[in-house]
């Protein structure tokens, strides 16, 4: 997919589907059992509630005439019974639906999100989080509905239907086409509207999808928002989307609206119909008033469930809508896997060895070009050079977070592609600029990386990266709550719990991508004697553009022009006066002035 913005709108042009239905059954099938109770309580309750008017037709004929208080009394007491029992068998299946739309909701939620967990960085690059966000959660809601309730409610009201047309025709034949009589011109309505329906609700989804993923973004920046004073701008996106959400909404209930509108109209025609051709009827042998009353309560009964079938045939096709985009997220194709056959990576040593690697974030736009080099175990190297050389880039591909798109990556010699990736992360430290902190306690978020590390190995690594003293500092010491993303701590101390965190796992290879650059001078030289520790036999990659960090490192290799420019010890480097020495001595006389 290319990639989505808050104000582009999702593709539409995919056709109505009913494969997306096909596969939903799957969530369905497991529901079988309550479904099939659930049904058949509701088939009772519906064939009880239906006998109301055949007993009124008796009442009135028969018993009033007869003036038999007796049966008029157990009569009615027979009508009040099958109203209790429908109530009974009503809220029972309602109980047992909730817990299937419950099951099913949880069910393609928890696919969706182990789906989500192995997309691959490409997939989050290219879209706005919001827009993943409201699959998740907004769009599987609506369609668990539909798949549960919605289901059992179609067939019953066809059900229904059939049963109303034979307790009518039971009653009056005459009088029941009467009632048939405003089928076709129904048939006409929906068949007109069917294809406009559907755009209509394709475009709210893309509408409030857009609205979400602006909302997302906003809360997500509201620090800077608030910052460059961008409020009132920003208003006014958000009104400009959510008009657009409105407009589509109205639209579409314009084209909706006209299916319960005909469906009344019918009914009161049709009614009326029967009481004009009842009455012109009436005769001894023809109708009675009894039948002119049953065939009137029929004829309500009748479009009632004819408006209930459009209603959910209008669910349906909103829900197809949404199926669309849950199943196009689950078939998103996971692009970073194991092959067939991906062996295990052995415990390493940590030699990486770039071969002729080319890579490419967009077909056709390179980022890196033939770039080859071979880094020992336990040697730390440097990546220096301008803004958006490529270092994060080199990085991301050791850790295979992005398929490579020319030549080889060896790590001991093993090609990483023929690897199982998880026996290649779990080798692997990484640390980043943005260190992210999960809701939890400190405690956690050091352990996320080692779940089964004692309380005392989690305090010693955060004494050796110097988070120790802090972290006491808080009142609830390593059991402090933190929030998502960390916002009680600083951004420095953020980095110091991520540094515990990865040297915890204990990676053979580790990344550093600016991972100090928001730690004051005075604790990242406290920290340095940390940091020594946790680069100690390890192969590290560090990236940071305050050059006093890595001088000490093995070899300083400076990114520029898709490649490496200049590769060398810092003495090496300085000596050759290039770039490098360019870079280094404008530092420099920064730090003087
Ligand atoms: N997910 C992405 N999709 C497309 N292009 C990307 C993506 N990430 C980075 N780029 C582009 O790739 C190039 C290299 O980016 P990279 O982050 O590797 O640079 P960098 O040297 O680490 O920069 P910095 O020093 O600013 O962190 C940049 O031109 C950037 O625009």
């Amino acid at each position: 997919m290319a990639r989505n913005k808050f104000d582009i709108d999702e593709n539409l042009e995919s056709p109505f589907n009913i494969k997306h239905f096909r596969r939903a059954l799957v969530y369905i099938r497991k529901q079988q059992k309550p479904m099939i109770i659930a049904f058949l309580l509701s088939a009772l309750s519906a064939g009880i509630a239906l006998s109301a008017p055949l007993i009124i037709q008796h009442i009135v004929d028969v018993t009033i005439p007869a003036k038999d208080k007796t049966a008029l009394l157990g009569w009615s007491a027979l009508i009040f019974a099958t109203i209790i029992v429908s109530v009974i068998l009503a809220t029972i299946r309602s109980r047992m639906m909730t817990r299937v739309g419950q099951d099913i909701i949880y069910d393609i939620r928890t696919d969706l999100f182990k789906h989500l967990q192995e997309l691959p960085f490409q997939y989050y690059d290219d879209r706005p989080q919001g827009k993943i966000l409201i699959r998740v959660v907004n769009y599987v809601n609506s369609v668990s509905d539909v798949l549960s309730n919605g289901i059992i409610n179609f067939v019953l009201e066809i059900l229904n239907l059939l049963f109303i047309a034979i307790f009518m025709f039971a009653v009056d034949v005459r009088l029941s086409f009467v009632i048939l009589a405003g089928l076709p011109v129904f048939a006409v309505v929906i068949l007109t509207i069917k294809k406009k329906q559907r755009r209509g609700w394709q475009n709210i989804s893309n509408k409030s999808s857009n609205l979400n993923a602006y909302l997302q973004e906003s809360i997500s920046g509201i620090r800077v928002t608030q910052l460059f004073t961008r409020e009132q701008h920003n208003e006014g996106t958000f009104t400009r989307l959510a008009t657009n959400y409105r407009s589509a909404w109205m639209k579409s209930m314009r084209i909706n609206f006209l299916v319960p509108f005909s469906v009344d109209n019918l009914s009161t025609i049709v009614t009326a119909a029967i009481y004009f051709v009842g009455l012109l009827a009436i005769g001894p042998k023809e109708a009675t008033f009894g039948v002119i009353l049953a065939m009137s309560g029929y004829a309500a009964r009748f479009w009632q469930p004819i408006l209930n079938i459009s209603n959910l045939y209008n669910s349906f096709v909103n829900a197809v809508a949404y199926l669309e985009r849950i199943f196009e997220t689950l078939d998103e194709p996971v692009t970073i896997s194991d092959k067939p056959g991906a062996r295990e990576l052995p415990p390493i040593q940590g030699r990486v060895t770039f071969d002729n690697v080319t890579f490419a974030y967009d077909p056709g736009v390179n980022i890196l070009e033939k770039l080859s080099f071979d880094v020992k175990p336990g040697q730390s190297v440097a990546l220096v050079g301008p803004t958006g050389a490529g270092k994060t880039t080199v990085v991301n591909l050791i850790s295979r977070f992005y398929n490579i798109t020319g030549g080889k990556l060896f790590i001991d010699g093993h090609d990483l592609s023929e690897i199982q990736l998880k026996s290649l992360r779990s080798q692997m430290g990484i640390m980043l600029q943005d260190s992210f902190i999960f809701s939890g306690t400190i405690m956690d978020n050091i352990r996320y990386g080692k779940l089964d590390a004692t309380e005392e190995e989690v305090i010693a690594a955060a004494k050796t990266v110097c988070a120790d003293e802090f972290i006491r500092e808080f009142e609830n010491g390593y059991m402090t709550e933190v929030n998502e993303r960390g916002s009680k701590l600083s951004q420095g101390q953020r980095q110091l719990i991520s540094f515990a965190r990865t040297l915890l796992a204990n990676p053979r290879i580790l990344i550093l991508d600016e991972a100090t650059s928001s730690i004051d001078a005075q604790t990242e030289r406290l920290l340095q004697k940390g940091l020594n520790e946790l680069l100690k036999g390890r192969t590290s990659f560090i990236i940071a553009h305050r050059l006093s960090t890595v001088k000490n490192c093995d070899r300083i290799m400076y990114v520029s022009d898709k490649g490496i420019a200049e590769s060398g010890s810092h003495d090496e480097l300085l000596a050759k006066r290039g770039r490098y020495y360019k870079l280094y001595s404008a530092q420099k006389m920064e730090a003087i002035s």
